[in-house]
């Protein structure tokens, strides 16, 4: 039985740049769980391995610091100290870089593995609002930024050891020197976070460029011939493309120099304690020139991972902005699956009876004002198994909107859908979507048969066979030969595909069409018949109104109501005269 629950209930962030310091740990904390709790690196090896580097680079300081100290005594456990250390800290990072790899594909890809199943079972509201462009950017670039942070998240907690190390090393040597290692930090600290929030509200406003970006990348591959038609189409699809582009540069650009600057505070940080321990420490009571290498020598074995730390300040917030980015997606997908949560449902394998009762739903698109949705409803119809229903009407008449209301893939605000009397609860409707199987006016054809068993295969051939479609396309297991077909021919396949579904009910939007006369009449005349007479539901959009008298019940829609449900009898001689 399968398990429709949504994987994770994500927090919805509504401000990526909140101000304060509380926030700003509180945000960076929830993040670090995240990256911890995913790549499990606090049981790994990894950080053994960071505890060791860090204790090795510490060693080969001392080692050196105690190799020119001890000079003029020859070659002793200094010298041994000093090569142990630095071929150890060539080993172990070597051995870390590896490791750490492995953590960022294994973030990777348990981000991508939720976010897919969450995706499969999101929110049909959310899907309905074409959210092409986020969900792709996060999916793709986003889960990078994040996984990649792990490197930060290691290289952070390699420079907080040494600098718990080397402080009281520092101190030992000198303590004023120990002092302005403590100034210089909190300097280059205060410089992060002076710049720290507008720089991450400018990456979140160059990730919502990229994901317009994205949306205009699909319209240059899905309308090539359109483009390709009308040459001042492109040109202005490619200016707003240039306009998108420029624009994730500039706040790209905005926030990198925001991040530049808060590096140059870091740097400049370092630079201050270089320019302290050079000219003030040597003239010291109790400094001079040996306690200035030995500082020297310090400060240079350490600037690396240190600089490193400044560094990785920068990234976290990136990999912070894409993690909430990505939350908020997964929070829109989640919403919808909360809202049809259910637990081991069992498709359902056939019905006595579908009722609407005063359905209505209010549909609008993000963004627009409520006065510009549509309505549909109240609708109150009612179904049952071998009738064949054919529904009319005006274009934006809301017969698609009626055929998403009646499969339970869209949600109606007001009314209940009662399946054999009984009302339709949320945990329900994925069991009742179970009962359809169709031929949408948008539909999509899989490149292969995903989840189809045996049985219904074997149908599949016979229907490909029965459509004509047997010269054109065959199955090789469960792919098809190709796609490259016709839109009628596409049109049957999907048809086809359906077909060998054989659920209690079938929904056709506009079937006929694009089919020529012989394929139109073999669907009027022999498929719909067939279908009704053995026991199927027959629910078809149709504008061949030469055909009407061949279903049982013609639903005409006007406005996003029902104007008549009848029997539809052909007008007689005398009608037509
Ligand atoms: N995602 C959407 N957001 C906002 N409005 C929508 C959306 N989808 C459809 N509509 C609007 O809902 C109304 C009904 O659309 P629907 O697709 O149900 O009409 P239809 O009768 O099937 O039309 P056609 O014969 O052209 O296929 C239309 O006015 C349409 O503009």
């Amino acid at each position: 039985m399968q398990e429709y629950r949504a994987v994770t209930t994500p927090p919805k962030i509504t401000s990526p740049d909140e101000k304060g310091f509380r926030k700003l740990i509180e945000r960076r904390v929830t993040v670090l769980r995240y990256l911890l709790g995913t790549s499990n690196v606090l049981t790994d090896p990894i950080i053994l391995l960071t505890f060791l580097s860090s204790f090795a680079r510490s060693g080969m300081m001392f080692g050196i610091n105690e190799t020119a100290r001890t000079a003029d005594q020859g070659l002793g456990w200094p010298v041994a100290m000093l090569l142990f250390c630095a071929i150890s800290m060539l080993v172990i990072g070597y051995i870390s870089r590896i490791r750490m790899h492995a953590l960022i594909i294994r973030v990777k890809e348990s981000m991508r593995q939720r976010m897919t199943r969450n995706l499969l079972r999101a929110n049909i509201d959310f899907l309905l609002t074409n959210p092409h462009g986020r969900v792709h950017v996060a999916m793709t670039e986003e889960v990078g930024q994040v996984s990649g942070a792990i490197i930060n998240v290691i290289e952070t907690i390699e420079a907080v050891v040494i600098v718990l190390i080397i402080t009281p090393y520092i101190f030992w040597i000198s303590w004023t020197a120990g002092v302005a290692t403590f100034v210089a930090m909190a300097l280059g600290t205060l410089g992060y976070m002076l710049f720290d929030r507008p720089a991450r509200a400018a990456m979140y406003k160059a990730s919502a460029a990229g994901a317009e970006f994205s949306n205009r990348v699909r319209d240059m591959l899905a309308g090539w011939k359109e483009l390709r038609l009308r040459r001042s189409r492109s040109a202005a699809l490619e200016a707003e493309t240039m306009d998108v582009i420029r624009k994730v540069s500039t706040y790209a650009n905005v926030s990198e120099r925001l991040y530049a600057k808060s590096t140059a505070v870091g740097q400049s940080a370092v630079i201050l304690l270089l320019c302290y321990v050079v000219i003030v420490v040597p003239i010291l009571p109790g400094g001079g020139i040996d306690v200035m290498f030995q500082i020297l020598t310090v400060i240079f074995l350490t600037s690396g991972p240190i600089e490193q730390l400044f560094g990785a300040l920068p990234s976290m917030s990136r990999a912070e902005n894409a993690y909430f980015r990505i939350q908020n997606v997964e929070a829109d997908l989640y919403e919808a699956a909360a809202q049809v949560t259910q637990r081991d449902v069992a498709p359902r394998a056939g019905f006595s009876s579908i009722e609407m009762r005063d359905v209505s739903a209010r549909i609008s698109e993000p963004g627009r004002p409520a006065s510009e949705a549509f309505e549909i409803g109240p609708i109150n119809l009612s179904f049952k198994p071998g009738e064949t229903v054919f529904v009319c009407g005006g274009n934006g008449s809301g017969k698609t909107t009626l055929m998403g209301l009646i499969t339970g893939l869209r949600n109606p605000d007001k009314g209940d859908i009662l399946v054999d009397g009984e009302i339709m609860s949320n945990d329900m409707r994925h069991g009742y979507r179970e009962l359809f199987c169709g031929v949408f006016s948008d539909f999509h054809l899989f490149d292969r048969t995903f989840g189809m068993t045996a049985e219904e295969m074997e149908r599949l051939d016979m229907r490909i066979k029965a459509l004509n479609l047997s010269d054109r396309v065959t199955m090789q297991e469960n792919k098809f030969s190709t796609l490259s077909l016709s839109a009628g021919q596409k049109r049957r396949l999907a048809l086809a595909v359906a077909l060998a579904e054989q659920r209690p009910i079938i929904i056709l939007d506009e079937f006929a069409a694009d089919q020529d006369p012989a394929n139109r009449a073999f669907f009027y005349d022999v498929l719909v018949p067939e279908l009704a007479a053995g026991g199927q539901l027959v629910i078809a959009i149709t504008h061949d109104d030469h055909q009407f008298h061949k279903c049982d019940r013609l639903i005409k829609m006007a406005g996003g109501k029902i104007i008549s449900d009848e029997k539809y009898l052909l007008p007689t001689a005398h009608e037509v005269g």
